[in-house]
């Protein structure tokens, strides 16, 4: 099984509606793109989002979810929320969420299943920070978030994994082409290991200052099937650049 491409862009906590302009003029520029894309814009947009949207094929996303479906748990959003609002994907375990809200491997694990309960595919995000790369602990750290974060039902319909090496968040520094090909290659492997054809299956995205610029170059090496986008997906002229560069990729 081959793994599908997915353009994701995650706006964090960035838009307001009056940003909603960028998801339609992306609809617009991509009626029937030849990957898939995907929006995650803050929760309080997810329901006008898939309104400006809907019917085109660009899809919507949350960014985080709580791990059980209702219940007292103020100021948090369920996976069957997002669900309701329109969202089809749902992104966990974020570096900046494991940092900002101590999420933890488990704690991940159990929302990535609340995800598949609401009917949600879910995003796993795992990266190892500066320290522990100049440590010659990438491996080690990333294997043991993905045995750590995903349940074991694991399938290429229902998961979505991102590789986002924290040091390369936001900060224009990007690893190597060698770098990210030695872990996308090592992540591969394990997901095989565990998953079988369904672990070829799934989608391995790259993430970390990933821009029109740099895509093309990224999207060549094997076994990256797409981005997950920060700052480069908030304007529909730069995400549009990297829609197109993993087009010419597939
Ligand atoms: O964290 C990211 C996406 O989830 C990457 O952010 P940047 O593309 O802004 O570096």
């Amino acid at each position: 099984m081959t793994a599908r491409k997915l353009a994701a862009g995650n706006w964090k906590m960035n838009g307001l509606a009056a940003d909603l302009v960028e998801a339609e003029a992306l609809a617009k520029a991509f009626p029937s793109p030849k990957v898939d894309v995907l929006l995650c814009p803050p929760a309080t947009l997810i329901a006008p989002m898939s309104a400006k949207v809907g019917g085109s094929a660009i899809a919507v996303g949350g960014q985080n979810c709580h791990a059980v479906e209702s219940g007292a748990h103020t100021g948090d959003v369920s996976a069957a929320m997002l669900a309701d609002a329109g969202a089809s994907y749902v992104i966990v375990g974020h570096s900046e969420r494991r940092t900002d809200h101590g999420e933890t491997d488990a704690s991940i694990r159990l929302k990535t299943q609340a995800a598949w309960s609401a009917g949600l595919v879910a995003i796993v995000c795992i990266g190892e920070t500066l320290g522990q790369r100049e440590d010659g602990e990438t491996l080690d750290v990333v294997g043991g978030q993905l045995a750590g974060s995903l349940p074991d039902d694991c399938t290429a319909a229902n998961t979505v994994v991102a590789y986002e090496p924290v040091w390369a968040i936001g900060t224009g520094k990007v690893p190597t082409l060698d770098q990210i090909a030695e872990v996308h290659v090592f992540l591969r492997a394990k997901l095989e290991d565990r998953f079988g054809a369904e672990g070829a299956g799934i989608p391995l995205l790259y993430g970390g200052s990933v821009k029109p610029s740099n895509a093309d170059e990224i999207f060549g090496v094997s076994n990256v099937d797409g981005a997950l986008v920060g700052g480069a997906s908030l304007k529909a002229a730069d995400f549009g650049g990297i829609i197109g560069a993993l087009e010419r990729a597939e």
